[in-house]
Order: structure tokens, then C-alpha cells, then sequence
């Protein structure tokens, strides 16, 4: 499969908005569902930013795409060939949006969720037709970061996966095509490095300034052009070796979520969306950020499809 004709896509938050930019820009009539009207509002707004950054990266515009914005479910969901769930990260919620999904659709639409790592066979347990059913995890921002993780759950047809890796790879980008396990591969290793960088700070080691710099530096540019497999070779197998002996047992192995992030939840303190978490935001700040980070990540992705992978 193509990229589809028509597609929808459910949750209009951070990822939904992106991701229906992008389809739209492959020819896709989308319609990009909310239950929040004024979620709604602000995606127009993070569409056309999304549209202006596809312009930067010279992506070519296939005729006939749209995205259009609906309140009602079954609105959006009429005629879709596939169907992106995108709604909060909770599995009670997600089963029963996929279920509203396959009571207005047929058998043969492809269901696919963007779930952070929920395994796909969980939230397939009450679907009628869990064959045509897969998670694709994006990267945030979606319309930015060229690669797709694919994850069929227990039921998933070799022929759903196929098609979904089509889609990913008429994008331009590059589908990774993973066994389920929580959190996928991505996840897995993003929040490996965001306990100890956030153990780091509780204890005291560094600033959370200081943990940005040296990970951004250290290890981002790095991994970047190397990848970590590759790294171990370039770093050599015997330092890799003496330094995990010591090093190993005294990294962080907290199951529990660090109370950094519970004492600011708790207070509704959200990051960049309520316009403070980690950082302080002030006036205009979060607007400055987040248009520092989209030029940024322009820049680096232009750079670095000029660069053969490593
Ligand atoms: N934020 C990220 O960096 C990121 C990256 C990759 C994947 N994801 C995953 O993507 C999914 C969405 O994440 P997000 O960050 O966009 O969440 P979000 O909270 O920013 O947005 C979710 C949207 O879904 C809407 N919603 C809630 N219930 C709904 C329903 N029944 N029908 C339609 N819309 C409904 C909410 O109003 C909200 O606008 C989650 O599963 C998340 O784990 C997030
Ligand atoms: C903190 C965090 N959690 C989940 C995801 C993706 O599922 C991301 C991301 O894509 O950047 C993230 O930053």
C-alpha cells in the first residue's frame, strides 16, 4: 500500500496534528479527530507550522492532500484506508476509542496505533479483528524525524505489516520493523537514559542544565551519525568491557517514576504545554523554544541526509 487516500487520525495533541501534516502532504485527504474543540483550534495552527517545516526540508507536495477537523468520530472516520489512533497514552481509553473505531469501519481498514509502548496484544485483547491491528510509533515531532517503529501484536497478518511499511517508506522514511516488548526499542532506550540522567540530578551530581549540555554534546551528536552498536566498535570492545564492570552496578535501576517529575505533575506542571516543568517559561519563552528546536532539527536532519549511516 501507498500512501492511503484517505486516512484519520484520532487525538489532536502533540503527535496528531503532525502526523496529519505530513500524510497530507503525500496526497492524503485526512481528517484529524478530537474530542476537545479547542485541541481542534490549535492543531490548525500546528499544521500549517508543521506544512511550513515540511516546505523547509523541500519535501515535494502531492496533490490532492488535506486535513480537515472533526468533532464527530464517525465524520472522520468515513472512507479512511487507515486509521492512526493518537489519543493519551492510557489503555483503558485507547481499547475503548479502538473499539468506537471498529464499530464505524470495515474489516479491511488498517487500524495502527501510536502508543509509546503499550504492547500492541494488550490493547488488541477486545478488538474484533485484531489481525488488521499494529502499532506505528512515531517520533516526536512526527513530521521531523524520519523513521517509523512497526510492531505487529500476537494476531497481526504479515500482510498488515507490509502494507504499513510501504506507507512508511513512500514518506522517505525508514521503517523499523521491531517484536513486541513495553516501550518498543526506541522508548526502551530513551528512558533508560532519562532515569539516570534524572537520578543524576536528584542526588545532585550536575544542574539540569549541565545534564542538557554533556548529553547533547556526549552523547546526541554522537549518536547522531554513529550508532550505539557501531560505537561499541569504535570505542573498543575491551574499554566497553572494564568500564560496564564497575560502572554496571552502580547505574540507576529505580522501577519507580522519579519524584522530579511526580512533585511537578502533581502540581500541573506539564513541561513546554502548561508553560512550566523542568524549566521556568516565561512570557514567550515556550514559543522561542519551540521554534529554536524545529530550526535546529532542520538544520540536523538536512545535514545528516547528506552523510552516508552509520
Ligand atoms: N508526546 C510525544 O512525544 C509522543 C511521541 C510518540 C508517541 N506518543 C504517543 O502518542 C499518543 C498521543 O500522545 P500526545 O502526546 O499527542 O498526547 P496529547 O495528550 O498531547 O494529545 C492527545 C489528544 O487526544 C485527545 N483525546 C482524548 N480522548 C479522545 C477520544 N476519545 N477521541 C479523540 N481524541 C481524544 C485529547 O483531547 C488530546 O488532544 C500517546 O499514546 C503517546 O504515548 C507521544
Ligand atoms: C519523553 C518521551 N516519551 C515518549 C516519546 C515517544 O513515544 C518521546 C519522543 O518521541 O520524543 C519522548 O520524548
Amino acid at each position: 500500500m501507498n500512501v492511503p487516500k484517505t486516512s484519520a487520525v484520532i487525538g489532536s495533541g502533540t503527535m496528531g496534528p503532525g502526523i496529519a501534516a505530513l500524510l497530507a502532504r503525500y496526497g492524503s485527504t485526512v481528517r484529524l479527530n478530537d474530542i476537545s474543540e479547542e485541541a481542534l483550534q490549535r492543531a490548525e495552527t500546528a499544521c500549517t507550522t508543521a506544512s511550513s517545516v515540511l516546505n523547509q526540508l523541500e519535501i515535494p507536495t502531492v496533490p490532492g492532500g488535506s486535513v480537515s477537523y472533526e468533532l464527530d468520530l464517525a465524520t472522520a472516520l468515513t472512507g479512511a484506508d487507515l486509521v492512526i489512533e493518537a489519543v493519551p497514552e492510557k489503555l483503558e481509553l485507547k481499547k475503548s476509542v479502538l473499539a468506537q473505531i471498529e464499530a464505524a469501519v470495515g474489516a479491511e481498514v488498517i487500524i495502527a496505533t501510536n502508543t509509546s509502548g503499550i504492547p500492541i496484544s494488550d490493547m488488541a485483547g477486545a478488538m474484533s479483528h485484531p489481525e488488521r491491528f499494529i502499532g506505528m510509533h512515531w517520533s516526536n515531532p512526527p513530521h521531523l524525524i524520519p523513521m517509523i517503529e512497526v510492531i505487529r501484536g500476537e494476531q497481526t497478518t504479515a500482510e498488515v505489516e507490509d502494507a504499513l511499511v510501504g506507507i512508511v517508506k513512500a514518506f522517505g522514511y525508514e521503517a523499523v520493523i521491531e517484536k513486541e516488548v513495553p516501550g518498543f526499542i526506541e522508548n526502551r532506550v530513551l528512558y533508560a537514559i532519562m532515569r539516570e540522567c534524572l537520578s543524576l540530578v536528584e542526588q545532585g551530581v550536575a544542574t539540569q542544565e549541565d545534564l542538557d549540555t554533556c548529553v547533547k554534546w556526549g552523547i546526541g551528536y554522537k549518536l547522531a551519525v554513529i550508532g550505539p552498536m557501531r560505537l561499541l566498535d569504535m570505542a573498543g570492545l575491551d574499554i566497553y568491557e572494564s568500564v560496564s564492570s564497575y560502572l554496571n552496578p552502580d547505574l540507576s535501576n529505580e522501577s519507580g517514576i522519579s519524584p522530579l517529575v511526580t512533585d511537578l505533575t502533581k502540581q500541573n506542571k506539564l513541561g513546554m504545554k502548561t508553560e512550566d516543568g523542568i524549566y521556568p517559561y516565561g512570557e514567550g519563552d515556550v514559543a522561542a523554544k519551540r521554534a529554536d528546536i524545529l530550526r535546529g532539527l532542520v538544520t540536523v536532519r538536512k545535514a545528516l541526509s547528506e552523510i552516508t549511516p552509520v
